[in-house]
């Protein structure tokens, strides 16, 4: 299926809606966030994270891009709180960046562009036995985004940028394992979050997002 689509030519983004309607609905992702129109939600408890390092399991190269896969078999590493009800298990994380350090993020904010941008997603274990069940219901999923802007090198990131060495051709895959996410998340913990989708084919209206205001650092040679 991923041969039918692509970011860009005659199989991107503004023809993905021949093959996958969806595209043309009212929750799909990304979005820019407009800072001036966002609402404060009082009722919003803060966000609950207890990833357990011992779940991640392996870096894969799927083409595009790249994937740091969890072991979702018990809720050893969940999310829950903030506008999620029930427990939501880390089933994988991945960047998106660009060409050039002037862009590459999938939302922007106030129409402006990161480098790059992590996605930590999580599927419902309270309600569904897998990530696949899980990945076309409308509380099925839910992705937690870091905004990466550029600057000093980061630290942390630098076991996953040597990881990619041995991973170089497209379906490589290699062990990646006590690696803790949490160590990419900023400072402040203030986030936004909207109801959306996955952000290529199959596009399903399934995610809740929770987006950190606070982005953090890469350097461009790390990009
Ligand atoms: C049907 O299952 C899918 C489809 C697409 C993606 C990747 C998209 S969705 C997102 S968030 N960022 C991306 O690049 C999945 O990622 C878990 C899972
Ligand atoms: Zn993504």
């Amino acid at each position: 299926a991923s041969l039918n689509w692509s970011y860009q030519g005659n199989n991107g983004p503004d023809q993905w809606h021949k093959l996958y309607p969806i595209a043309n609905g009212n929750h799909q992702s990304p979005i820019d966030i407009k800072t001036k129109e966002v609402k404060k939600d009082p009722s919003l408890e803060h966000l609950k994270i207890t990833w357990n390092l011992s779940t991640c399991k392996e870096i894969v190269n799927i083409g595009h891009s790249f994937h740091v896969n969890f072991e979702d078999k018990d809720n050893r590493s969940v999310v829950t709180g903030g506008p999620l009800t029930g427990n939501y298990r880390l089933h994988q994380f991945h960047f998106h960046w660009g060409q050039t350090d002037d862009h590459g993020s999938e939302h922007t904010v106030d129409g402006a562009k990161y480098a790059s941008e992590l996605h930590l997603v999580h599927w419902n274990s309270d309600k569904y036995s897998s990530f696949a069940e899980a990945s076309d219901k409308p509380d099925g999923l839910s992705a937690i985004a870091v905004f990466l802007k550029v600057g000093p090198p980061n630290e942390r990131l630098q076991d996953i940028v040597k990881a990619l060495g041995s991973i170089k051709t497209k379906g490589k895959k290699a062990p990646f394992t006590n690696f803790d996410p949490s160590t990419l998340l900023p400072g402040s913990l203030d986030y936004w979050t909207y109801p959306g989708s996955l952000t290529h084919p199959p596009l399903f209206e399934s995610v809740t997002w929770i987006i950190y205001k606070e982005p953090i650092t890469i350097s461009s040679e790390q990009v």
